[in-house]
């Protein structure tokens, strides 16, 4: 029997048919409309790139969403050279000369997707206004800078290097002769305890305690910043990245509950106990119309130095020491280095002694740098309204070029054999050690401000740990100097990362765990 075909239904297939012819019309117009534009006023029509990158930047921020970033950027650099497009107003560059020349002025700015990204705040580092800028860069600048770093020395031995000998050595005592710790976990712990008291004069006791939640909540909100900034729309949607925003959240109200703290403590007059710290500089510090900064103000650039100054640091320490136990030889002669210099063990080994005496572990620490940027990825820039020229060629105006940092680590035309790590690189004649083109804190106008802060942190915590501690690889170790990597020219196969702001290692609670002991 053929099936009767009633009204409704010829209704139904008509709406569907004009449904479907609406889709067609209006994809293949949308196609029709961007050939067209491509050919005639598409601006960056002579940049090579995949060809979705002329529709959509899609494929591209999903990799950025991943962590998967520097893989992605480098493939893309290998197959279509160093300018590649990957959106209709989008470029991303990797030559050490153009990411230093783009961030050498305030005339090519950050993009706009930094505005606001942490808190709902300007602040010194996600505004894209240079003199808004220039102005935080003064008031927090101070305590940042080497005069201050080094006066603050003594502050920084006790919370950093101190609270991590008196744990391992009691965790040795516990183990009878050795103790097993995550090396993330403890140097994360270190920098947090460090920057609480350079901010607050408070510590969070992390290193004593094997941990603080505030670890957690640093890693949740840089990752939703990050992805805030890459998909904007999720700023909207409380349900996603529910986990991270409540990480945040707790964030926050740590902050603001320090900052209360401290006006209770200047309203009940007892100066005596008010340190001269970083949040003391906010609270004095006055804006270009006279006024002091809000509270919100204040709680958003407490946030940004907490945030900028552990997870980065804490990561760099992990890479070094990993790079050492997979390469035994540099470690060899980092330890002979160190205990040439410095024989005797009970005195600390201070950062301007280290800086002078010890050229090729300094060495070491740069070379890591280079592989291994912390704060990892990307950093979107604008093009300007006259656009730039660059090595590679031109980029019009009104472009958002992504520098990528890893790609002017590994620039050819700087680094020879750039997958190699050779800290001898970075020594000159007679061992001394080289001024090199690193961009790993960024460079230029929107530089790191911390850098001073990393390195006392670094100087003084590894030379001291390494003199004084065994520190090996456990039997089990996934990484070992025999595991190769055929992609980086047989070199030692290294943790696996992923980027989100900053270079989180896959896996870390099992593979950043090693054996400690006292060194004979
Ligand atoms: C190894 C450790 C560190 C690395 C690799 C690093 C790297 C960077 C990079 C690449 C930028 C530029 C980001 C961008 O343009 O999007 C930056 C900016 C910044 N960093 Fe660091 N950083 C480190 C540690 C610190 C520390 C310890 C602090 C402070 C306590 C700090 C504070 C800042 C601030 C405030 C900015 C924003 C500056 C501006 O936009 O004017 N960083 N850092």
């Amino acid at each position: 029997m053929v099936p009767k075909i009633g009204i409704e239904d010829i209704n139904y297939i008509l709406a569907k048919m004009c449904e479907i012819s609406f889709w067609v019309y209006f994809v293949g117009g949308y196609i029709v409309y961007k050939v067209v534009y491509f050919w005639n006023f598409d601006t960056l029509y002579h940049i090579p790139g995949p060809w979705w990158s002329v529709f959509t930047s899609l494929p591209y921020q999903t990799k950025r969403l991943s962590g998967d970033i520097d893989r992605y950027s480098r493939y893309l650099h290998t197959k279509y050279g160093t300018i590649v497009r990957i959106g209709p107003q989008m470029v991303s560059i990797c030559k050490n000369q153009d990411i230093r020349l783009i961030l050498s002025s305030h005339k090519y700015p950050k993009s706009r997707a930094y505005e606001k990204s942490v808190t709902n705040e300007y602040d010194i580092f996600s505004t894209t206004r240079p003199d808004f800028n220039k102005m935080r860069r003064m008031q927090l600048g101070r305590p940042l800078t080497q005069t201050s770093i080094i006066d603050a020395e003594e502050l920084i031995t006790k919370r950093g290097i101190e609270q991590l000998i008196k744990k391992l050595d009691q965790d040795i005592n516990v183990g009878n002769g050795y103790c097993i710790i995550n090396l993330l976990t403890l140097f994360q712990s270190l920098t947090a305890d460090i920057i609480a008291e350079l901010t607050f004069g408070e510590t969070f006791e992390a290193v004593k305690n094997g941990g603080h939640p505030v670890l957690q909540w640093i890693e949740y909100t840089i990752k939703v910043a990050v992805m805030g900034m890459i998909f904007p729309l999720s700023n909207y949607f409380p349900v996603i990245f529910k986990k991270m925003k409540q990480g945040k959240q707790k964030m926050m109200e740590y902050v603001f509950s320090r900052v209360q703290k401290r006006r209770l403590l200047s309203k009940m007059k007892q100066k005596t106990h008010i340190k001269q710290d970083i949040l003391q500089s906010c609270l004095l510090a006055v804006n270009r119309n006279g006024k002091k900064l809000t509270e919100s103000q204040i709680i958003a650039e407490i946030m940004i130095l907490i945030l900028a100054g552990t997870d980065t640091t804490g990561i760099t320490m992990t890479w070094l020491i990993h790079f050492y136990l997979l390469y035994p030889r540099v470690f060899e002669r980092v330890v002979e280095e160190i205990k040439r210099e410095f024989p005797d063990k009970t005195k600390r080994i201070g950062y301007k002694e280290a800086l002078k005496k010890l050229p090729y572990s300094v060495a070491t620490i740069k070379e890591c740098m280079r592989i291994k940027p912390a704060a990892s990825g990307v950093l979107p820039r604008d093009s300007s309204s006259d656009g730039v020229r660059l090595s590679g060629g031109y980029v019009p105006p009104d472009t958002v070029i992504m520098l990528v940092v890893e790609g002017g680590n590994y620039d050819k035309s700087v680094w020879e054999n750039p997958d190699k790590f050779m800290p001898e690189r970075f020594l000159g004649e007679k061992g001394k050690l080289l001024t090199k083109k690193l961009v790993t804190f960024s460079s230029g106008v929107r530089s790191c401000p911390g850098k001073n802060l990393v390195w006392m942190e670094i100087l003084t915590v590894i030379p001291n740990l390494v003199r004084g501690y065994n520190i090996e690889l456990l039997s089990d170790s996934v990484y070992r100097p025999d595991k190769i990597d055929q992609s980086r020219q047989n070199e030692p196969l290294l943790y696996k990362d992923y980027n989100y702001g900053t270079r989180v290692i896959a896996d870390y609670e099992n593979v950043c765990r090693v054996k400690i002991s006292h060194r004979k």
